[in-house]
């Protein structure tokens, strides 16, 4: 049987704790499902900071880029806040991104039925909510150069950050959008500022030119990003596939984590070309939300995210369909039974911890997969 390799980043906070999660299902793959995962795990962040002096060592960075697919947990918290900027947490997760070349970030937004009511706003705005964030990620004003904080000798300092976007980055994250809008309500809403930022001036038009020559069948609509923003909480169910740049499409889906009733709901993928050859992918699985210091440690932090960016996983780097939909359905049926984290709790619902919510939707995928 084939072996399959996963490359495991728990990283910092609540990072290790709902990793821990994922690893039972993948133990449980491995001994009930014949699965042949493979698991190497490494260190990123504060943690690997602590260890060796950098965000990411080359020997974990190697071994990442070796993996079939990379599980990232979160990185960074207030204890790492001094270390220089070059090697702070955060940058570990920016180098894998950018040296894996995962330039296409997709955060689906799903408001699970039963959690309708944990949504910030009205049930009936989120009820049946199905959006996928499309986001740009080896780009934009996250890599720029320069990138500088200068003195200016006169008591004052100036600090530069630069958003560059060339064509072929935008035309091939609009075609990963309009392929995906393909397989699901066809329409894409593209979010830039182009009334102020020469870049958003291109993103416009290369999307509409990427479209024009090849997608016109897909629905393709523009908005200004500030107004896509007010339109996320205004009538969320108004999108399909939001296609955005690095910066706004962090933003925006911390927005439409809320919509689903908590940030620890939404997991993400991060994917690079297809190989020519092999038309394997780079692939990493990220949930959306940092590394929660303020409940790191407790034991309460919610697993879902990191889990089912595993599904996600399983079902874009290894085709393995049934078992992505099985742990989806599972995590939905947990949820339907009215089990819920901190984050996520309501009246008349059991409150657990993390380590009770992964044994309840294991459980419930076990059962699925009889
Ligand atoms: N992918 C990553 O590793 C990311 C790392 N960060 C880093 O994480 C650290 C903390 O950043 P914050 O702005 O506080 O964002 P955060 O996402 O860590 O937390 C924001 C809020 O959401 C809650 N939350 C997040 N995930 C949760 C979960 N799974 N279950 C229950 N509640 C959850 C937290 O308790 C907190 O109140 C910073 O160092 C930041 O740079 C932030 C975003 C992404
Ligand atoms: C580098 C990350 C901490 C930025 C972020 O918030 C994200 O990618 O979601
Ligand atoms: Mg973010």
């Amino acid at each position: 049987m084939a072996q399959r390799t996963l490359f495991l980043l728990p990283g910092d906070g609540i990072g290790p704790e709902t990793m821990g999660e994922v690893r039972k299902i993948i133990d449980y793959m491995n001994a009930e499902q014949d699965a042949g995962f493979v698991t190497d795990e490494g260190l990123v962040g504060g943690s690997a900071y602590d260890a060796h002096g950098a965000s990411i060592s080359d020997a974990d960075m190697a071994k990442a880029t070796d993996a079939d697919a990379v599980l990232f947990g979160a990185v960074g918290g207030p204890q790492w806040d001094a270390v220089p900027y070059d090697v702070r947490p955060e940058a570990g997760l920016l180098r894998l991104r950018k040296d894996l070349e995962l330039f296409a970030n997709l955060r689906p937004a799903i408001c699970y039925p039963a959690l309708a009511q944990a949504s910030s706003l009205k049930p009936e705005l989120v009820e049946g909510l199905d959006i996928l964030i499309v986001r740009e990620l080896t780009g934009g004003v996250y890599f720029g150069e320069p990138k500088t904080i200068t003195d200016l000798g006169n008591g004052q300092k100036r600090a530069i950050d630069t958003q560059v976007y060339d064509t072929y980055e935008i035309e091939r994250i609009a075609a990963v959008a309009f392929e995906l809008a393909r397989t699901r309500g066809n329409t894409v809403c593209s979010m830039e500022k182009r009334n102020v930022m020469k870049s958003g001036v291109l993103w416009n038009q290369v999307v509409t030119e990427t479209h024009k020559a090849q997608y016109s069948d897909v629905k393709l609509e523009h908005m200004l990003a500030d107004a896509g923003g007010m339109q996320l909480v205004r009538a969320p169910k108004q999108f399909d596939v939001i296609v955005t740049d690095n910066l706004f499409g962090d933003m925006l889906s911390d927005v439409a984590a809320m919509l689903t009733g908590s940030l620890g709901m939404l997991p993400s993928a991060s994917l690079g070309a297809p190989d020519p050859k092999t038309g394997k992918r780079k692939a990493m699985y990220e949930p959306v939300h940092g590394s929660a210091p303020d409940i790191a440690g407790k034991g309460i932090a919610n697993p879902i995210a990191m889990i089912a960016s595993f599904a996600m996983c399983l079902r874009y780097s290894f085709n393995m369909i049934e078992e992505a939909n099985n742990l989806e359905k599972a995590i939905a049926n947990v949820l339907d039974k009215g089990i819920r984290t901190a984050d996520i709790m309501a009246d008349g619902a059991t409150r657990v911890g993390t380590t009770q919510m992964g044994d309840a939707i294991l459980a419930e995928f076990s059962a699925l997969s009889a």
